[in-house]
């Protein structure tokens, strides 16, 4: 008969990338002992082709693998697909859904995040999450002829500029758009490629990859949790069509400072007897809104007061962490919606740490240093964890990785390649803070802030290659006054000065 409770000196919750980089990193450490990883998901990510770019940038692949293909790289890994529904510290134990328990010796959880929608079990109403929540939206879009997208982060930047064939009514909170990566000055550098028609030719530049090679073939939706799939990260949608059923191109309209009221199924609106807008095709329109003729199966209204139908709303509203079964544990305390975590990734019990997007970090950061729920971030921390696990097992001491010197994120938006460092939008430098600016419309927009003569962060779009310099720039904190406005003058070679 199988034993109900099994002991491993290691367990690791979540197959996304901080809990797999944190159990390859234990399994390399510990080859005698057998790693437990328990992971809702029946993939799970891996990280491969791992390069430094620079003392802080970085660059890797992901592949969705199968716990046996992954297990063949890691035979002292095990891979249970299961997820944890209890935690309880005192006596070191975790309960699978199943019933079965694990006590750990050290337990690191990972179970990363899920998307905060503005209404839950709404049909008309989808986060995009993993694999799953992706291609379902792929499937509803297939069909439709206008999506709204709500939220002003990554996701909708994304969205509304991959998305064809349909028309896009993109509502945000917020003046200007990518309000969680871009000041307004970049917002206004990008507006026209989203506007515009696209480029033929997509720019390949130095980033993550998303591999979802074999995916398709080993989804099996009877046995894959569907809210709590492992998160997709950049190039999810490549290769992936994202087209509705009209002919139209790329046509998106804005909806700026608003957010939503209310949403109505087709037959509670119908009763309501008020009049929806058609989607503005011009300028004109906006002004005047003109009712719209098309029946929907869903309305949403604006806090505008504007009402708009369609076919479904995305919700890209950012992620709440999965905490609920770990928290039950009265021992483990939550900071923002995360699991709070120390400097050593240690949460408030004895023996637990937790790694990515479901922690909150409690430590004095780096001054150039902020969280973000990100994939990289998701590694760094997942590998760190598991340093400092091994350190606590062995009574050693351990400093806080680099890594957390500098925030340093690569990604592309609109086709442009993307780069952010250190405080990239002025967060908490209070008031003495200058920016200093270089645009060429179409091609690149530079931005650093500025305090007291020494760079404390840049936003690098387009192809500038300066995002070496200044990183060293903002980790050595030169004082650059004397530079003055020289240090974004083009026809001056930067490098040459302070690589
Ligand atoms: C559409 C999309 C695009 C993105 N693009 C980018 C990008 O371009 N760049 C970037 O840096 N970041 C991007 N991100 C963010 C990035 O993907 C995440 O920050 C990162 O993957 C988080 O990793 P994680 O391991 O902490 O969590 P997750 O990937 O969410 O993994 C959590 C794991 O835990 C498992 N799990 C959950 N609950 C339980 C439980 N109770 N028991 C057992 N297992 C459980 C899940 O099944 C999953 O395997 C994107 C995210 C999305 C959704
Ligand atoms: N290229 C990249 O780096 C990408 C990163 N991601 C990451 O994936 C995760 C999920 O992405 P997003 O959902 O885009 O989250 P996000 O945190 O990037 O953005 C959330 C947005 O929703 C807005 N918002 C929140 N509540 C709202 C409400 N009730 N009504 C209207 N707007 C509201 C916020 O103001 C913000 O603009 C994030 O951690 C994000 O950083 C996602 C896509 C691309």
């Amino acid at each position: 008969m199988e034993e109900r409770e099994q002991r491993y000196e290691f367990i690791i919750v979540g197959g996304g990338i901080a809990g797999v980089t944190c159990a390859q990193q234990l399994a390399s450490q510990f080859p005698s002992d057998v790693v437990l990883l328990l992971s809702a998901s029946r993939l799970i990510k891996a990280v491969t082709n791992f390069k430094q770019v620079s003392k802080t940038l970085e660059k890797f692949d992901i592949e969705e693998q199968s716990a046996s293909v992954f297990q063949e790289s890691y035979p002292n890994i095990l891979v249970i697909e299961s997820t944890v529904t209890e935690l309880n510290t005192a006596q070191h134990r975790v309960t699978a859904e199943n019933g079965k328990e694990y006590v750990y010796g050290q337990l690191c959880i990972c179970a990363g995040a899920r998307p905060k929608l503005i209404q839950q079990n709404n049909p008309y109403v989808l986060g995009i999450r993993d694999t799953d929540t992706a291609k379902e939206f792929q499937k509803r879009l297939s069909d439709a002829r206008r999506v709204i997208v709500v939220g002003n982060g990554g996701i909708a930047l994304e969205l509304v500029y991959e998305i064809e064939g349909c028309e896009v009514i993109w509502a945000i909170k917020d003046k200007d758009i990518g309000n969680t990566f871009f000041d307004p000055g970049a917002a206004q550098f990008l507006l026209p490629s989203l506007m515009g028609e696209k480029p033929d030719v997509l720019l390949q530049c130095k980033r993550t990859k998303f591999t979802t090679e074999g995916g398709d073939q080993q989804m099996d939706s009877s046995t894959t949790n569907r809210t709590l799939g492992s998160a997709l990260g950049p190039d999810w949608h490549e290769g992936m069509k994202l087209k509705g059923t009209r002919q139209v191109f790329h046509k998106v309209h804005i909806e700026y400072q608003c957010e939503v009221d209310q949403l109505y199924l087709k037959d509670d609106f119908l009763k309501l007897k008020k009049t929806a807008i058609a989607f503005p095709e011009n300028k004109e329109e906006e002004k005047i809104s003109k009712p719209d003729n098309d029946l929907w199966p869903v309305y949403i209204c604006l806090t505008n007061g504007k009402i708009y139908g369609c076919d479904f709303i995305v919700s890209a509203t950012g992620v709440v962490p999965n905490i609920e079964p770990f928290v039950k544990d009265a021992t483990l305390e939550v900071i923002g919606s995360g699991i709070k975590v120390d400097d050593h990734m240690r949460t408030t019990t004895t023996d637990v740490y937790a790694a990515g997007d479901i922690c909150t970090t409690s430590w004095q950061p780096s001054p150039h240093w902020q969280q973000m729920r990100l994939w990289t971030q998701a590694r760094q921390m997942g590998w760190y964890a598991a340093k400092c696990m091994t350190a606590d097992r062995q009574g050693e001491s351990i400093d806080m990785d680099f890594c957390f010197e500098l925030f340093a994120h690569i990604t592309k938006f609109f086709n442009y390649k993307v780069v952010l460092l250190g405080k990239y939008n002025g967060q908490d430098l209070g008031t003495d803070q200058e920016l200093m600016v270089r645009c060429t419309s179409g091609q690149e927009y530079v931005k650093v802030v500025m305090q007291r003569g020494k760079m404390m962060g840049a936003v690098l779009i387009g192809d500038t290659d300066l995002e070496e310099t200044f990183e060293n720039l903002i980790l050595n904190q030169m004082d650059l006054s004397a530079y003055g406005e020289d240090l974004l003058n083009p026809g001056i070679d930067i490098e040459d000065y302070f690589d």
